[in-house]
This record gives C-alpha cells, structure tokens and sequence, in this order.
C-alpha cells in the first residue's frame, strides 16, 4: 500500500482517537451528575435511558477507536441500565452501586498514556475506483483474436470493431505469439482446434500466461461444446466460453466484463451515528474504499440527507437519543422511495433478542462493533452490490440493459425539474429502427433482438455519461440530452445515426444494415414530460413519413401523428435499410 495514502489515513484516525479522548472526561463527568441525581429525578426511567446511552455510546467508540480497557467497565454498566430498563425495575441501591463501581474504574484510566503510539491501520484498504472510467470507456481496447478460419477471423473482428474494439485477427498461434510479444492485449479470443492439435489454444494461452504475472483475460470459442473441451479452457485460464457460431453482440458483452469496460459508480453509504467521531471513522474507512459517504448525527435529519443522495445503503447506530435506530428504520420504511433501501445496524449490542427485534421492523442486518475496517468494508460492499443487482432488475429492460419504460419516463420528471431549477437545456430524442418488422420477418426475431442489442450498445457507448438512455418500447428508444438545445441535439443524433448505419449485422451468410429515424423535442419549448413526449412522437413521425434515415426537430405546429404505412424491406444485397 502506498506510505503516503496510508500515512493520511493514520493521521486522520489518530485526530478521531484525539478527539474521542478528549471528550471521554466529559462524557464520564455527566454520567457521575446523572448518578448523583438518580434517586431524586422526577423521570429516574428517562435517566436511566439517557445513562445507558451514555455507556452504550463509551463503549462502542472505545471499541472502534482500540481502547480495550473501556470494554469491560462499560459493557458491564451498560448490561446493568438494560436489565434495570427490561424489567422495569427502577433504581435499586444495588444498580447504584454497581455503576459507581464501574464508573470508577473508567474514571482511572488514562486514555492518553494508552492512546500512543497510535498502532495504525492493520489493513489493506482497496485502491479507489479509477477516475477516468468515462474517458476509458471511449477509448477503444486492443484485442486478438486468434482462429485458424481466416473467414471466421476477419468477420468476428469486423463486427466487434463496430462495438468500439480493436481487433488484431491472427490465424496462426506463432503469429499470435509473436504479437503477444511485441504488445499485450486487453483480452485473447481463441480458437480451440488448431492444426497443432485438438487442444492447441488452451495449450497456447496457458503458455502465454505462465510467462505473464497477471493473466490476459481470455474467451475461448470452439465448436466443440464437450465438457472436457470446457474443461481444458477452464484449466488453461478462460474466463469465458463461447460455443461457435459466436453471436457479436454476446462476445461484445462478454468483452465488456473482462476488459472493465463501464467501471461501477462507486458505492453511496449514508452513516448515521450521534457520535460524529465514529460516524466520521466509518466514512473515512469507506471513502478511503472508494464508496462515497455522507454522514448524519441527528435521525430527524436523515430524510434530507437522504434526498439527492441516491444511497445504496444506510449504516445506522442502534440506540440514539429521541430516536432509536428501529424508529429511524420504520419511519423511512414509511416514506416512498425508501421501502427497498437496505438498513444495516452497527452497533455494540451483542444480545440476539434484542438484535432480532431491530430487524423485525424491516432492517437488513446487523454488525456488531468492534469491526475491524476490512469487514466493515467487505459487508457494506457485498450489501450495496446485491442492492444494485437486484434494483438493476427493478429498473432496467431485460433485453437492452437500458432503462425501462417507466424508469426512463421518470427520469424525464426528475431531468425536468432538475434543469428547471438551474435554468438548463435539455431534449428528449425519440428514435425508432426503421422497417425493423422487415428485419424479424426477414432474418427472424433472434436476429431482430441482436439489432436492438447493437443499438441500444451504440447509444450507450456514444452518448455521454449524463445523457440518460431507455428502451421505451419495442423497437423505440428515448434519449434524454442534458444540457443540449434543439440543434446541438440533433448534430448528436445525426452522429450516432450515422454511426449505427456502419454497423454490419449477419444473418444467414448475408450481410445486412440498419438505420433509424428520430425525433427531437426540446425543453423549454415543451414545458412538461407529456408535452415533451408527445412531440418528439410526432417529430419522429414526421422523419419518418419524409424518408426515414433522418432525424427530425418538433415545432410548435400540429403536425398529424399517424405512422406512414411501412414499407416493404427492399430486396438486393439482403438490406433492412
Ligand atoms: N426482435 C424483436 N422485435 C420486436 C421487439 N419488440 C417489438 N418488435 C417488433 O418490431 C416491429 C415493429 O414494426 P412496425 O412498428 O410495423 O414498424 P417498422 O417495421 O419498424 O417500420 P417503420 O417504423 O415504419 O420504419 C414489430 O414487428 C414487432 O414485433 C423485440 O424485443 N425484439
């Protein structure tokens, strides 16, 4: 791990032991005053929660911050107030004596002699996500691709240079080897069957990577689908294996994963914790992870820290003053929006009864402080992933991997509003495949889905990182441009329209294209998400009665919004277009 990242690291958690020490007199002088007055309070049951916290509180943040000493002493006069509390049992001389006991010993000890020197993390904090995904995503990666069918070579990489990679076809292994040499690849794509012998390509990449330390990411595609061929792919180092004929738009994808084409948007942890220094802790650990934090000292605050924030999980302190961790979680369960958001505890509490009932009111787990950094990172980072997954599900079109109809009409509402408060342009772009019930009926609906796969993967690779893409039905795709006016909307869309139209499709041994028509409709001009609808549908129309290919802005005019009768897909060299 590099010093100087770690060194910070060190510094910060050493002003977090700091300051946890000097407020640690402070803390025991006010449990000392509320035990002096226990037995003359008019609320002794108030007292007595507001005593317990205290101790629950001393003894989670000793624990967080390395001071075992405060363990026992506090641990044991907290069990004493929870006791006391669940049975109902009032102040007895014997809780009084017993926390007095306890409060002395906490009383000796001396933070500052036991504080240094500070032993420093005794973890390996995963490096940050890189920063630059969005220019990575662009640049175009360096594949070979080795097969000794020189058809099957040229056409593959052909068709996997449209899907923004470079692919080197070889059709020997010494050629392969040989460039390997000279430059090394993001990803191999191998042949399985070569005149060297059945298991010539695994054999190859096996040597490759022995000579390597980190393995080129390799696919293996073979038209032999045994299991000992899988087998020996497996052993030689594949990543993946593609049974041939191998589909573009599948090996595109699968290229994607390997080579980390679209690196994850790193986490969003809300903490909630009434000790800023153990919520300022548990943000540092993760931020140092690369998930990006924001902390709340005060529940009645969460929902606005909650707003904008777009968290993929909530870590929360059990007992807080006013309001405990469970009243927190039912009240956002209460709120639209924040049913499915995940709730994780950390607390100290160790008793299952009582953890269980935190969950019962709709929490999703519970970790128990002390916890060392790494596992806190690990359980908050397998709890987000899942998080994401299954909203991903929620949220996104089967098919296309885009935004589904709803979630896209919904973003139209949030983009709205959003650029009505910061004065900004922005359009919606409606497009649709042109004569694409020509394609299915033509080359079949396998085929047809490959067509929108490619141009829902154009759109996505082409459009920047805050253009917001979705399928809105069928062969129809809503693109909303942030930041752009009627004009500049429509330079874009000609781009990409024109980009698409490059992208060969195969089907039968014939090689054919597509294009699509678009409408634009630009905000201000359409003032609500209908309105803007509504005449992108009809600009779309418009393109599409005038030729098709070509990408149409709306106008304030009525513009009729019947579809013109499709036409047939024209015969000669197998075209859709
Ligand atoms: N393969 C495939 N086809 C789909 C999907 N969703 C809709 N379709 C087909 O898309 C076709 C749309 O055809 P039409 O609306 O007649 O229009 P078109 O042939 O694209 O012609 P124009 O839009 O007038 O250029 C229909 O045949 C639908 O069955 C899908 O998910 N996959």
């Amino acid at each position: 791990m590099a010093s100087g990242k770690n060194e910070s690291f060190r510094e910060r958690k050493q002003r977090l032991r700091q300051s946890f020490i000097a407020q640690f007199p402070g803390r025991l002088a006010r449990a000392r005053e509320l035990l002096a007055g226990l037995t003359s309070g008019t609320d002794p049951r108030a007292e007595l929660e507001t005593l317990h916290l205290i101790f629950h509180t001393i003894k989670g943040s000793g624990a967080s911050f390395g001071f075992d000493s405060i363990n026992a002493s506090a641990k044991a006069a907290e069990q004493a107030l929870r006791e006391a509390l669940d049975q109902n049992a009032g102040v007895t001389e014997r809780l009084i004596l017993d926390l007095d006991q306890e409060l002395r010993t906490l009383e000796a000890l001396d933070l500052v002699l036991e504080a240094s020197p500070d032993p420093g993390p005794s973890f390996e904090i995963p490096a940050r996500q890189a920063a630059d995904g969005c220019t990575r995503e662009r640049r175009q990666r360096l594949v070979y691709l080795c097969d000794d069918d020189p058809i099957i070579a040229q056409e593959l990489s052909g068709q996997l240079s449209c899907f923004g990679y470079q692919v080197i076809p070889f059709v020997t292994l010494d050629a392969l080897r040989h460039a390997f040499l000279s430059e090394r690849p993001r990803a191999i794509i191998m042949d399985v069957v070569f005149p060297e012998g059945l298991d010539a390509g695994p054999a190859a990449i096996a040597a490759l990577n022995a000579s390597i330390e980190r393995p080129v990411p390799c696919v293996f595609m073979s038209s032999r689908n045994d299991f000992s061929a899988r087998l020996r792919a497996v052993q030689s180092g594949g990543n993946a294996y593609c049974a041939k004929p191998v589909n573009a738009v599948e090996m595109a994808e699968i290229l994607d994963q390997l080579t980390n084409r679209n690196p994850p948007e790193p986490y969003h942890i809300l903490i909630v914790d009434d000790d800023p220094d153990v919520a300022q802790f548990f943000s540092m650990v993760l931020e140092e992870a690369g998930m990006v934090t924001r902390v709340s000292n005060e529940p009645e605050r969460v929902p606005d820290a909650l707003d904008g924030f777009d968290a993929d999980l909530v870590l929360m302190d059990l007992y807080m003053p006013n309001c405990s961790g469970p009243d927190l979680a039912r009240v956002l369960r209460q709120m639209p929006g924040y049913l499915g958001l995940p709730i994780i505890y950390v607390s100290s509490e160790t008793n299952a009864d009582r953890q269980f009932k935190a969950l019962e009111v709709g929490a999703d787990g519970f970790l128990t402080k002390p916890l060392a950094p790494e596992r806190l990172i690990a359980e908050v980072h397998l709890r987000a992933e899942r998080m994401r997954t299954l909203r991903s599900l929620m949220i996104r079109d089967g098919l296309t991997g885009l935004f589904n109809h709803n979630t896209i009409l919904q973003l139209l509402e949030v983009t709205k509003a959003a650029c009505r408060r910061s004065q900004t342009n922005f359009c919606l772009a409606m497009i649709d495949v042109d004569h694409f019930k020509s394609v299915n009926d033509t080359y079949g609906h396998p085929v047809g889905d490959q067509v929108l796969m490619a141009l829902s993967r154009t759109l996505r690779l082409r459009l920047r990182e805050v253009d917001l893409v979705g399928r809105y039905g069928g062969e129809e795709f809503a693109i909303i441009l942030v930041g752009a006016d009627a004009e500049h909307a429509k330079s874009i869309m000609d781009e990409l329209r024109a980009d698409f139209a490059e992208v060969s499709f195969f089907a039968d041994g014939v090689e054919f294209h597509c294009a699509f028509s678009g409408g634009i409709a630009a905000y201000p001009q359409f003032s609500t998400a209908s309105a803007l609808v509504d005449a992108a549908d009809r600009a779309l129309y418009r393109a599409k009665r005038t030729g098709r290919n070509r990408v149409e802005i709306a106008t304030n005019t009525t513009e009729p919004a019947n579809m013109p009768p499709a036409e047939p897909i024209s015969s000669g060299g197998g075209e859709a277009q």
